[in-house]
């Protein structure tokens, strides 16, 4: 579903992404891992088409990304940190508009938000101004308008951060049962407990390069240890990353 190779990216002289090859099935979640300055944003605004690759190639679900941009816009939802939502439209007013534009009929969009509204507990937010949300309120909606189209891969970055242990909990379940054939969803974070809980299979990125790739299992028997945070160090302390400066 995902097929990346070599993918570099520099800014400048700064090599955010430094030749990337990396596989995803479909019926995934499929983590990125690392700390912040990791390359983790870059690398999905590339698969997202927001942003052009300095060298290598990406393909999401069968289309290449520099060359067929628009089919690629159309099998994916993002959410990254940069969404703001009209603060003068209630939730299912954004909802509805959003579906509008994916050629959603009226009764079809109002479907959709139902089933959305049970998956992720939109509750009041469809019925409030965005610009009355909490937080957590917000990216609930945000999330729905990302799916509202029920797209094959499913695009978040940094998604739960700064949501409270009740969405965050909401924004996990949902992505645990996103895990369905013919789906990906590409799920980032910096936070270790939330990959090993959600990811099927991860990799992880430091400085731009990656440094391993495999099931949570995999790379703890690779590194001896006890949970994802202490194999990352163990990782990124070894020989595990070898870059051309
Ligand atoms: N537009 C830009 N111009 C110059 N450098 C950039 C730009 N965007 C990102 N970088 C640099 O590229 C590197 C990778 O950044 P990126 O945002 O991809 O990392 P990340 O893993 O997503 O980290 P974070 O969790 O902090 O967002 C960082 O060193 C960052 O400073």
């Amino acid at each position: 579903m995902l097929e990346l190779r070599n993918l570099s990216k520099t800014y400048g002289k700064h090599a955010a992404l430094r030749d990337v090859t990396l596989g995803a099935p479909e019926g995934e979640v499929f983590g990125l891992l690392g700390p912040n300055g990791a390359g983790k944003t870059t690398l999905l605004r590339i698969i997202a088409t927001l942003l052009q690759p300095s060298a290598g190639t990406a393909v999401l679900a069968g289309h290449d990304v520099g060359r067929e941009p628009e089919a690629v816009r159309r099998a994916i939802g993002v959410v990254n940190g940069g969404m703001g939502l009209p603060a003068r439209l209630t939730g299912r007013e954004v909802l509805r508009s959003f579906a509008g534009l994916y050629g959603l009929t009226r009764t079809q969009a109002d479907a959709r938000i139902a089933e959305l509204d049970a998956a992720l507990d939109l509750g009041r937010t469809l019925d409030t101004r965005a610009g009355e949300y909490s937080t957590g309120m917000k990216q609930k909606v945000v999330i729905a308008r990302a799916v509202i189209h029920d797209p094959q891969v499913l695009i978040l970055d940094e998604a739960a951060s700064g949501l409270d242990i009740f969405a965050r909990r909401t924004l996990l379940d949902f992505v645990a049962a996103a895990r369905q054939p013919g789906k990906l969803t590409l799920y980032s974070t910096h936070v270790m407990s939330e990959a090993e809980e959600v990811c099927d299979r991860v990799a992880i990125l430091h400085e731009g390069a990656l440094v391993t790739v495999g099931t949570i299992p995999e790379i703890l028997a690779q590194t001896g240890e006890r949970n994802l945070e202490r194999a990352f160090f163990a990782l990124v302390r070894g020989e595990g990353v070898r870059h051309a400066s």
